[in-house]
């Protein structure tokens, strides 16, 4: 059995004293793309910010890598991109080579200048993810779909095992979301990075991604994508009250 990387076990949240997480159980092993979906505001943000350490874990336990969160650090480990990545405006005064380094400033320390070996670490990333003719570009300059490239390779450049990717396609076109995906699934094949991914559109997760967590305040379904999107009809009245359309783009399929 492959080697369970994260371990969440029974974990329970709220704000002020309103319950938003109840009792949250499921695990990511090794290899493994994740789809986390639920309708707006069902927790996966909340959920996201537990995993990462960034809210306090007060019901519950999480592991990473077999240690408990509370003193897990090795946080290079795992590569985050945020929901919010592709709000840079064109005046915004850095390369993709600058934000890509930005990456690794947590092993460099903030005032270390960078040398030979971090530079050629910040280029291969950036090739990568295809970005390679744009190094030098200023970020702002860029298109929703490119700057996102931009941030998975910000993210890839300290060697993670996880991404852990917050809707990144949100804002991007249908063409470019493809070859998104198609990135991802590469990064997974070759180098095993492990992933999860948040998002909306349930007919990309269902079709890219290997399994399906259904979050609605609590987990409504967790297992494999296949499963899900045969029994979807069924998951989604059970966790979102109602059936919901779902887009099916067709360059998904290819037909
Ligand atoms: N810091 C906070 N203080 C109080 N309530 C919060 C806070 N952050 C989120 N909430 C509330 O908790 C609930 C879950 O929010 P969360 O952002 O985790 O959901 P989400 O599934 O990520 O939503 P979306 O899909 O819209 O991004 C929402 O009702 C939200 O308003």
């Amino acid at each position: 059995m492959s080697e369970l990387i994260l371990d969440v076990q029974h974990v329970s949240h709220q704000y002020e004293s309103r319950p938003v997480l109840e009792d949250i159980t499921f695990g990511l092993k090794r290899g493994e793309m994740l789809g986390l979906v639920g309708p707006n505001g069902s927790g996966k943000s909340t959920l996201l910010k537990l995993i990462l350490g960034v809210l306090p874990l007060t019901n519950g336990m999480i592991h990473w890598f077999g240690q408990p969160l509370q003193k897990f650090d090795a946080w290079p480990r795992i590569g985050y991109v945020s929901q919010k990545a592709n709000s840079f405006n064109s005046g915004f005064p850095a390369t993709v080579s600058e934000v890509v380094m930005m990456g690794l400033t947590g092993k460099l320390g903030l005032f270390r200048r960078p040398g030979r070996a971090e530079r050629e670490r910040v280029q291969l990333a950036i090739e990568t993810v295809g970005m390679g003719e744009f190094a030098d570009r200023n970020i702002g300059r860029l298109s929703g779909g490119q700057q996102q490239r931009v941030f998975i390779a910000r993210a890839l450049v300290s060697e993670p095992d996880v991404l852990i990717l917050d809707e990144p396609t949100v804002g991007v076109d249908a063409q470019s979301e493809e070859k998104f995906y198609e990135l991802l699934q590469r990064l997974n094949r070759e180098r095993g990075i492990s992933m999860i991914l948040v998002s909306h559109d349930l007919g990309a997760v269902s079709t890219k991604m290997h399994s399906i967590a259904c979050l609605n305040h609590k987990l409504f379904y967790h297992g494999g994508a296949k499963e899900f999107e045969e029994n979807r009809t069924e998951i989604l009245l059970r966790s979102y009250g109602h059936d919901v359309h779902v887009l099916h783009h067709d360059h998904h399929h290819g037909h």
